[in-house]
């Protein structure tokens, strides 16, 4: 398995915001982590890339783990926050360098790996333009580029479509979803059943709980995705 998340819980004081959390996500695949405001997603994500640690479960990323080698696990691991975090001040290309450099990565190396890396978001074109004045996919689109650059094998994306209009979120969720194909395994985290396609491995979590594990045709059974999510995430309310 690429992520393999084991009883996993955490609390912020008497609140509980992940409750016993477990599942496994196969390489090259594309998983929605489906869940209303508050469920918990940006919790697993902080506990995922070592924010914030638990003594309560386990982790392991690419067959490391991550609580004994934090280093390795980490390494195998690309993020793209909920925040936008680029320079505007600098190039997309300078974007992608800086962050290079952070990886250790100089040079020829540092070049071939930005081009690509910008070639798979189709971002190269782009590459000398002021991070400024790129509409939100664009940037969007680079942060993810960037993630790539140290070439994980998990990336791990937080609510990568808020505040991008219907055409630039259709846009990123197919770009992303493509990465799959080349192995990538992705985990997306969303409040949007439009962005989880039916071969899709689909977790629905609710307040701190997965209620779903499977793949998104079987979930729905038949019906709308939202219809049934929103059936889940009413009852338990
Ligand atoms: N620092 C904190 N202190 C106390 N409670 C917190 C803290 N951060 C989150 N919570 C609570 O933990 C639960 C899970 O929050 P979390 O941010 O992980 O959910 P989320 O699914 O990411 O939601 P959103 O889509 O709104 O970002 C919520 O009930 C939230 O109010």
């Amino acid at each position: 398995m690429s992520l393999a998340v084991a009883n996993l819980s955490y609390t912020y004081g008497p609140k509980r915001a992940l409750d016993d959390v477990s599942f496994s996500i196969a390489p090259g695949r594309f998983c929605a982590l489906l869940g209303p405001n508050g469920a918990g997603k940006s919790t697993l994500f902080g506990l995922l890339t070592r924010l914030f640690t638990t003594p309560d479960g386990r982790v392991e990323i690419a067959g490391q783990d991550l609580s004994r080698h934090p280093l390795q696990a980490l390494a195998a691991l690309g993020i793209v926050f909920q925040q936008q975090t680029l320079d505007l001040d600098l190039t997309v290309r300078q974007n992608l360098s800086y962050f290079a450099a952070l990886h250790g990565l100089s040079g020829k190396t540092a070049a071939t790996r930005i081009d690509a890396a910008l070639d798979r978001l189709r971002m190269r074109e782009r590459a000398r333009e002021k991070t400024r004045t790129l509409n939100g996919g664009h940037r969007r689109r680079t942060e993810i580029a960037r993630a790539l650059l140290h070439a994980p094998k998990v990336l791990l994306l937080d609510e990568p479509t808020v505040g991008l209009d219907a055409a630039s979120r259709r846009a990123i969720t197919d770009h992303v979803h493509d990465l799959t194909a080349e192995g990538l395994t992705v985990l997306w985290a969303t409040h949007l059943t439009d962005e989880v396609r039916p071969d899709d491995h689909l977790l629905i979590l609710h307040q701190g709980r997965i209620l779903r594990d499977g793949p998104a045709a079987e979930i729905a059974q038949g019906s709308d995705l939202s219809d049934t999510f929103l059936r889940l995430t009413k009852a338990s309310a």
